[in-house]
């Protein structure tokens, strides 16, 4: 199945579910990844993220809905699918969409954003979700060709604050520009709540990963109310 900008209606208001576990982590292993991402599909989720060439395989034979993948190498800076080569090798093992960041920092293939969503769009047929980090990416990434917008970066790169929920200034704001791409909502959606807020500032879709598929995060939350 290739999935056309058109198709990307079927998620509008839609629940995406990222499920991810983090290096070192019990349940990093993309069989169990696959198995996570099916379980959201049963629950409702309209598409799934998840993150490294293994899940991106795994998820795609377990689910039948559409896979955003990504390669996340390192931990600063530039590091969601940070080059072209990573984006097309996420694209190669069957992602629907590749998402990249989508910030207007220098990327260490020294490829412009634009120059890597030609790249992805010429090489395969995947198309580019933008992660981004505050509302000039978010133009910026429109006016170089990305099929959609994320919010994803919001509270890691600087220039916003890192709310508690979801950054929904963000979202009301891009939402009013209008840019003519689907904006998604990604990042600290950690309640149903958050999630319907999200859609009433304005968002296309909404993407929850911690408060969904991270029992770690999820368990130190109970425990935290419990013991202060
Ligand atoms: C900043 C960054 O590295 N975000 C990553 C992007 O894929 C993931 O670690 C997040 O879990 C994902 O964005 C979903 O967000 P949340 O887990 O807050 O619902």
């Amino acid at each position: 199945m290739i999935l056309t900008p058109e198709g990307l209606e079927a998620l509008r208001s839609q629940l995406i579910v990222s499920c991810q576990a983090y290096p070192g982590e019990p349940m990093r292993d993309p069989r169990t990844t696959g198995q996570v991402a099916a379980s959201a599909v049963i629950g409702g989720a309209a598409a799934i993220r998840v993150q490294g060439l293994s899940d991106v395989q795994f998820t795609r034979t377990a689910v039948e809905v559409p896979v955003i993948g990504l390669w996340k190498d390192g931990h600063d800076g530039v590091f969601i699918t940070p080059t072209l080569r990573h984006a097309l090798a996420v694209a190669n093992a069957g992602a629907h969409i590749v998402a990249i960041d989508g910030t207007r920092r220098a990327r260490p293939d020294g490829l412009s954003f634009k120059q890597t969503v030609e790249g992805i769009h010429a090489g395969s047929h995947a198309l580019v979700m933008a992660d981004c980090g505050s509302y000039a990416d978010a133009v910026a990434a429109v006016e170089a060709g990305a099929d959609l917008i994320g919010t994803t970066l919001s509270g890691y790169t600087g220039e916003r604050p890192k709310t508690d929920g979801p950054d929904l200034e963000l979202l009301a704001e891009i939402a009013g520009a209008e840019l003519g791409k689907p904006l998604i909502a990604e990042g600290r959606i950690h309640t149903p709540a958050h999630a319907r807020q999200a859609l009433d500032a304005g968002a296309f879709a909404v993407v929850v990963g911690t408060a969904i598929t991270h029992p770690a995060s999820i368990t130190g939350w109970f425990k935290g109310a419990m013991h202060g």
